[in-house]
């Protein structure tokens, strides 16, 4: 009997993770189940309904873990699963998981198994606030002192007012005395009370906020390293934008929740139950007026209010729409030009503002009519606390004077209950930043860049072995990329790869990089394992990379040839400058080395960026140098002076070159053919010419695109 329990409350809800528990009672079904999953035809439902990826790494994960389950274990167990999902993976739900187990129940209609899949978000790690906060710990302690001390004196200023309109009131029933000297006393209590009380509020607020900042700061660069320090796999699975975004919005929000939270929480705390203590002391029955109508006040406005709040919500959302609209059309302003479709981005933007605009102009309509209601809600709770201390005043139950303490007191009481409720939202939303923010604070990245591994200390021959390699794509586990992958490339010599597009060419130099770990197999480099080296000294001082679209910073011809090495001097710029064949033309700008070249080198010709890029790479003197169809986005002209560049940069090093265009590596020492993951053909050009294989195929191919 198949059983499918599903929380239904999160399947039709956006998830980050979801966990999958599939409970095998038998371990004969876990077996059956792992045949199934295994069997070839077992990939039995409508993969068009789900994204794709998702469905290929849920598939193999599953795969994976109930394979092991049922080859480790002969007792009855579950498989737990847990699925991080990147935020382009965001809107799956687990409808999937349901679409999933529905076609284990077709197949396995005799398998007894449970599916629960749980609507995973990130939770927020007090001991990390701890680790911020402890620093600041003097800083915070002061405020909250302060603030506690202000909302104290906040409690008092009712009851001076009352003693103050009691002397007014005396003097004018009873019109003698000196009214200045009656009053002066009073008076100067309540000025001196005002003066500490402004004080101590200052000095919270400056405390809170040096802290609040600090903390954000620091908040900012250790999520800033942490991210630098993952794994390029983290950077395929999450967008840069949202990435940005939690090093901006969410740390600002958390920060301004956390301010508001501990000065105007603990505030508006004390003095709701201070003046709530004032409010019975000056007169219970009063009192007791208040506490029926002022809760049932206070929820009504923040029943109204959360409404507010989620209209307002919806429409910075639209807002936020409107400047991702205009934001992806300013970013591809080029390719926005190119097709003439300046009017229809305009009609986009125009459509989602308008729609903002809409949603805003209800909001406004919303708030006005709150606070209008309000208003005569709060001025008929004051008319009928006056109507009703009226009576108690001429039954002689109450003097003028604590008729003014209530009345001002309840209004403290009101607004420190108005702003606990605005507050507890602020809260839940501080809270959730945080979480977010923490989420990737404790990432630790699966090829970690420095730390326990070696640096040889005898200098480099440059020889790299491919071993065996298998490769699957953590983002796409599913698809196999590299199948027992096997390559020498000798040291000092130019090896070349060449084949269909999409067959694995970058990724065997991604590989190098150790940008990705081979799911199996070994790459050696002169005879060491890569996995045991320094990774930052690999990549910083062994490895060049120049790839088809160089990315420059937006500073100076400088400062992006010196990116390859920061400690190098001026000369050493100059001289790879010459060696990139760059020399010439960065001393043709009026600003020489100190051009500034735009953002991503926008005000670079294709050529002049990858001599720029040559330099970058060439400036670390690298034992390794990969070229990833370094001038293939070139037109014959800047293609030759590269090329010259590149010919000269080349000598005396390991190359590897991934080349597209075949007319770049025929003078290479050996050229491997790849296919379907595998090296299928290698050579020199002339002995692959004469095979008349795959090489010769893809050679007239081109020929015949080049003639077309
Ligand atoms: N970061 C990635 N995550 C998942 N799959 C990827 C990633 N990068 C590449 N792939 C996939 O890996 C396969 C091989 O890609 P690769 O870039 O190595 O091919 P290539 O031979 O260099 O192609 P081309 O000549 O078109 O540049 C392709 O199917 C591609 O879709």
């Amino acid at each position: 009997m198949f059983q499918l329990l599903c929380n239904t409350a999160s399947i039709i809800a956006p998830v980050r993770s979801l966990s999958l528990h599939l409970r095998c009672h038998k371990t004969a079904d876990i077996r059956k189940l792992s045949r199934w999953y295994t069997s070839p035809g077992s990939n039995a439902y409508n993969s068009s309904q789900l994204p794709g990826n998702t469905v290929s790494h849920i598939w193999s994960l599953t795969q994976r873990a109930i394979r092991q389950s049922a080859v480790q274990t002969s007792k009855p167990q579950g498989v737990a699963l847990r699925f991080i999902l990147g935020p382009s993976l965001l809107t799956v739900s687990t409808r999937l998981f349901c679409h999933v187990a529905h076609c284990e129940a077709d197949v396995n209609n005799n398998t007894s198994v449970e599916v629960v899949a749980k609507n995973h978000v990130p939770e927020f790690q007090w001991h990390i606030l701890w680790e911020f906060v402890r620093p600041q710990l003097f800083a915070l302690i002061g405020a909250i002192v302060l603030a506690f001390g202000a909302a104290i004196l906040n409690i008092q200023i009712p009851l001076m007012l009352g003693d103050l309109v009691n002397v007014v009131a005396r003097f004018l029933r009873e019109n003698t005395g000196n009214y200045v000297h009656e009053i002066r006393g009073p008076a100067m209590k309540l000025l001196g009370l005002y003066g500490i009380q402004g004080l101590l509020t200052t000095g919270y607020i400056i405390l809170l906020s040096r802290m609040g900042e600090r903390v954000a700061a620091d908040m900012r660069k250790t999520l800033f390293a942490s991210l630098l320090r993952q794994d390029v796999t983290f950077f395929d699975a999450n967008k840069t934008g949202q990435l940005v975004n939690r090093l901006t919005a969410d740390i600002q929000e958390f920060k301004s929740s956390f301010k508001l939270v501990i000065s105007q929480g603990l505030r508006s705390i004390t003095q709701t139950v201070g003046c709530f203590l004032s409010l019975y002391f000056i007169s219970p029955k009063l009192t007791g007026l208040t506490v029926v109508v002022l809760p049932c006040l206070v929820g009504a406005g923040a029943f109204i209010g959360s409404f507010l709040r989620k209209l307002s919500r919806l429409a910075q959302e639209q807002v936020a729409k409107a400047t991702g609209v205009a934001d992806e059309a300013l970013g591809n302003v080029r390719t926005v030009k190119a097709f003439a479709m300046e009017q229809r981005e305009l009609q986009l933007y125009a459509h989602e503002v308008d729609k903002s605009c809409e949603m805003n102009g209800n909001l406004g309509a919303g708030i006005a009519v709150f606070q209008g209601l309000s208003n005569v809600a709060l001025n008929c709770l004051v008319l009928g606390t006056i109507f009703a201390g009226g009576t108690l005043i001429s039954s002689n139950e109450m003097s003028p004077g604590d008729l003014m303490s209530f009345l001002v007191a309840s209004q403290t009481v009101q607004r420190s209950l108005a702003s606990i409720s605005i507050l507890f939202g602020q809260m839940v939303r501080g809270l959730s930043s945080g979480a977010r923010v923490f989420e990737y604070l404790g990432l630790e990245p699966t090829i970690p860049l420095s730390g326990g591994g070696r640096i040889p200390y005898h200098s480099l021959m440059g020889r790299v072995d491919f071993m065996d390699i298998s490769f699957s794509y953590p983002t796409r586990p599913g698809h196999q990329i590299l199948k027992r992958f096997n390559l020498t490339l000798p040291p000092c010599k130019t090896i070349a790869i060449v084949g269909e597009s999409g067959g694995g060419k970058s990724t065997v130099a991604s590989l190098l990089e150790r940008f990705y770990d081979p799911t199996s197999g070994v790459i050696m480099l002169d005879g060491l394992d890569i996995r045991t080296l320094d990774l930052s000294w690999l990549r910083g001082q062994v490895i060049g990379f120049i790839n088809q679209e160089p990315v420059l910073f937006g500073s100076s011809v400088m400062e992006n040839i010196r990116f390859g090495k920061p400690e190098a001097t001026d000369a050493e710029v100059i001289n790879a400058a010459k060696q990139a064949n760059a020399h010439h033309f960065i001393t043709g700008f009026p600003d020489g080395y100190n051009t500034v070249v735009g953002e991503r080198g926008v005000m670079l010709s294709g050529g002049q960026k990858q001599r720029i890029a040559i330099a970058r790479a060439l400036i670390k003197n690298p034992s390794i140098l990969v070229l990833d169809e370094a001038t293939s986005a070139l037109d014959a002209e800047s293609e030759r002076v590269v090329q010259e560049a590149l010919d000269r940069a080349t000598r005396g090093r390991t190359v590897l070159i991934i080349a597209h265009r075949l007319s770049t590596i025929q003078g290479a020492d050996l050229i491997c053919v790849m296919s379907n993951g595998r090296i299928v053909e290698a050579g020199t050009h002339l002995e692959l010419l004469s095979k008349g294989g795959l090489y010769s195929a893809l050679i007239r191919r081109q020929k015949t695109e080049g003639q077309s």
